[in-house]
């Protein structure tokens, strides 16, 4: 696979780390990251996974035939200007910024340029995340195995059409987060129902949890087992009857779709033209 230079060193940059250094699919001295100015930052990311670091982008551009772009959606431009006369038809470039098209990135290089654009989550890090990638208008079938056997070490791998990605970005990058505030808020609720506050996040992390392996491993459908879950007239039923009342489904629907409209609005913020 050749080497990979990792630009950012956040919260992805870290979850890709620990997935992609657990899978094996890079050894700690295949991969360089960079990142702007937070040298406390990277030298926590060297000491603790071992890998090279560098403030030098003709370093990490000649070296990793491999780039990740794993900064903000605002900095691409930056990284791009900055390795642009480095660069060379050997190179792939793999983006996971929310909204950035691969024409945007391709538009750095006056000759052709293979990028392919991903939309992983931060389940990487246990190696479950839901990772859609889309090719550039140079990637080949090489260039999306490739992406698809590094994204697939740390979770599934989906193959999208690109103007897909903005949804795909508010369903399943942001997806862990509304997660997250659905165990949060079943904490609060247990804890208002009595319960102490360990129990009740106890109870709600292996619910949420119990309930997605449910799916994953019958192959049942989300809206059978919710059947088997609710006997007439019980508890469940009473449950359910209050989220629908409050617009639950709706309220979700209105996420994604906030979510979708600010990868559109990141994209244009960013200098990118185009819609997808
Ligand atoms: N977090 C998530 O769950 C997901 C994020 N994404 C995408 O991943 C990308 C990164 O997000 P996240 O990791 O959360 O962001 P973070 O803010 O945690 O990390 C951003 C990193 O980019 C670095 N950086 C900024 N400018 C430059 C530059 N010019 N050269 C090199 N490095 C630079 C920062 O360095 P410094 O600290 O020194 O400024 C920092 O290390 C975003 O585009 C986001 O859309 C996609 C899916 C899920
Ligand atoms: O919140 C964000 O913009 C990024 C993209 C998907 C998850 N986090």
């Amino acid at each position: 696979m050749g080497k990979v230079g990792f630009f950012g060193a956040g919260s992805m940059a870290e979850a890709l780390l620990k997935g992609l250094l657990g899978a094996g699919v890079f050894r700690a001295e295949d991969i360089i990251v960079i990142n702007k100015q937070n040298d406390q930052r990277l030298e926590y990311i060297r000491k603790t996974y071992d890998v090279k670091v560098t403030r030098d982008y003709s370093e990490i551009a000649g070296e990793c035939s491999i780039l990740m772009l794993l900064v903000k959606p605002k900095d691409v431009g930056e990284v791009m200007e900055r390795i642009k006369s480095h660069l060379n038809e050997r190179h792939l470039i793999i983006s996971v910024a929310a909204g950035i098209t691969t024409s945007f990135i391709e538009s750095f290089y006056s000759k052709e340029l293979k990028v392919i654009r991903a939309m992983p989550n931060i389940s990487c890090q246990v190696k479950e995340s839901a990772t859609a990638i889309a090719a550039g208008r140079y990637a080949g079938g090489r260039d999306l195995k490739k992406a698809s056997e590094i994204f697939s070490s740390v979770g599934k791998v989906y193959f999208v059409d690109e103007k897909w990605l903005d949804a795909v970005t508010a369903l399943s990058g942001s997806g862990p987060a509304y997660v997250y505030l659905m165990m949060e808020a079943l904490t609060e609720a247990g804890v208002r129902a009595g319960l102490p506050e360990k129990v009740s996040y106890e109870l709600a992390v292996q619910t949420v949890f119990g309930a997605a392996k449910m799916v994953v491993e019958t192959g049942e459908e989300p809206l059978t087992l919710r059947k088997k879950v609710t006997s007439p007239g019980g508890t469940t039923m009473a449950g359910i009857e209050t989220l629908e009342k409050m617009g639950f489904v709706n309220a979700i629907v209105q996420a994604v779709k906030s979510a979708a409209r600010r990868s559109v609005e990141m994209r244009k913020e960013s200098g990118v033209s185009g819609n997808s």
